[in-house]
């Protein structure tokens, strides 16, 4: 089995390397095969997603990514911007389900700046449609304003649209997910204002038509982003698109006590998919050794799962992450009174010795 390590940017090689030590401790013989991505691309070939860094992506059997993004990069021209690289992959590989699981370990309960009784027990999976959306939609750019009092001027503009088929497959595995938990959605939208998601609330509620054993709700973006710090256990399963996903899924982070906890699986219709943690390169604490690598861990736990049909191994992770916790271990962003503070690495070789 082929895995593509792509680490990246920031704290992508610091935390990929933990995850890629943790696969190296379960006795599988994988072959892994590094490639730079985003400034690293760039830096190294001229180009976010260099075309070997692609063939690699798509000859793999799945995708262990890192994060990208440098803000040294933020005043290149956009095609050359390390995020294009996640983007592009994303496209190029027909990513279009990202499943975001926000878990609360009972250990972190006191790690959220949410009390406790809000947090505890949290289980919700947040599935983001990741290949549509204004994240890609065109016409986009500056433009000399038609009209209105400001015509004349330049303006900035982005096009958000979904086609019936997007939002179908989506659907699809949102309600087919819910069925192996408890059995309800929440399709997160704007339909009272946008002309897309009006569009998503028709189909969605069309498609329910063959999931009536699944409980579907419709809820718009502004209430749910309230619902979630409100009251996060009563969501099951959340669908939405793209950047309401992209917004929703790092407020849903801080449930779980730290964004550095979130992992993410981003799927084809094959379970193809490309495991990376939600989170960003996060420059602030790059090279620092403090980053948290649990929630590249967890994503490569999901890749064993998804993509890699080792279950088991994927139990072993996820089993070991919970030890490492139970015995108090705690990178900064996690840390609270009585529990010890370790870096990156000392996380990573945690996770490995705690592996049954
Ligand atoms: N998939 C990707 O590669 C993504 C890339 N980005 C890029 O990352 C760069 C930084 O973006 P930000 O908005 O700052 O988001 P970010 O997620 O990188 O960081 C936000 C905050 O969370 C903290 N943080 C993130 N991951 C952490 C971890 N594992 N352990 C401890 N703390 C952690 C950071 O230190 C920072 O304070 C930008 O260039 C952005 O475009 C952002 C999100 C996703
Ligand atoms: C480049 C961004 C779209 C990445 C991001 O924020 C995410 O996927 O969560
Ligand atoms: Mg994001």
């Amino acid at each position: 089995m082929k895995i593509a390590i792509l680490p990246g940017d920031g704290i992508g090689p610091e935390i990929t390397a933990q995850a890629v030590k943790v696969l190296n401790a379960l006795g599988e013989s994988f072959e892994m095969e590094s490639a730079e991505v985003g400034g690293a691309g760039y830096a190294a070939h001229g180009h976010p997603l260099p075309e070997g860094t692609l063939k690699l992506a798509k000859e793999a059997d799945a995708v262990l990514f890192g994060a990208v993004g440098d803000y040294k990069y933020d005043t290149l021209e956009r095609a050359l911007r390390p995020e294009q690289a996640i983007l592009g992959l994303r496209r190029e590989l027909n990513l279009f389900a990202n499943l975001r699981p926000a878990i609360l370990y009972p250990e972190l309960a006191g790690a959220s700046t949410l009390k406790p009784e809000v947090v505890s027990g949290l289980d919700i999976l947040i599935i983001r449609e990741l290949t549509g959306d204004i994240y890609f939609g065109k016409p986009r750019g500056v433009r000399e304003c038609p009209d209105g009092p400001f015509k004349g001027q330049r303006e900035g503009f982005d096009t958000m649209r979904y086609a019936e088929g997007e939002i179908r497959r989506i659907a699809h595995v949102a309600f087919q997910a819910a069925r192996k938990r408890d059995k309800r959605v929440t399709s997160v939208d704007k339909a009272n204002v946008l002309e897309t998601f009006q569009f998503w609330r028709d189909i969605v509620t069309d498609v329910h038509k063959e999931y009536q054993d699944v409980a579907l709700e419709h809820m718009y973006v502004d209430n749910a982003a309230m619902q979630l710090v409100r009251a996060p256990k009563k969501f099951d399963v959340i669908v939405t698109g793209n950047m309401f996903g992209d917004i929703l899924s790092d407020a849903a982070a801080m449930l779980t006590g730290s964004i550095g906890m979130l992992p993410s699986a981003s799927l084809d219709a094959n379970n193809k998919g490309l495991y990376e943690p939600s989170h960003g390169s996060a420059p602030d604490i790059a090279g620092q050794g403090v980053a948290n690598p649990l929630a590249t861990i967890l994503s490569a736990a999901m890749m064993l799962r998804f993509s890699l049909g080792l279950t088991e191994q994927a139990d072993r992770i996820e089993n070991a992450v919970k030890r490492v916790l139970a015995q108090g271990l705690r990178t900064p962003d996690i840390h609270e009174a009585g529990s010890t503070k370790v870096g990156t690495e000392e996380m990573g070789n945690a996770v490995v010795a705690a592996l049954a």
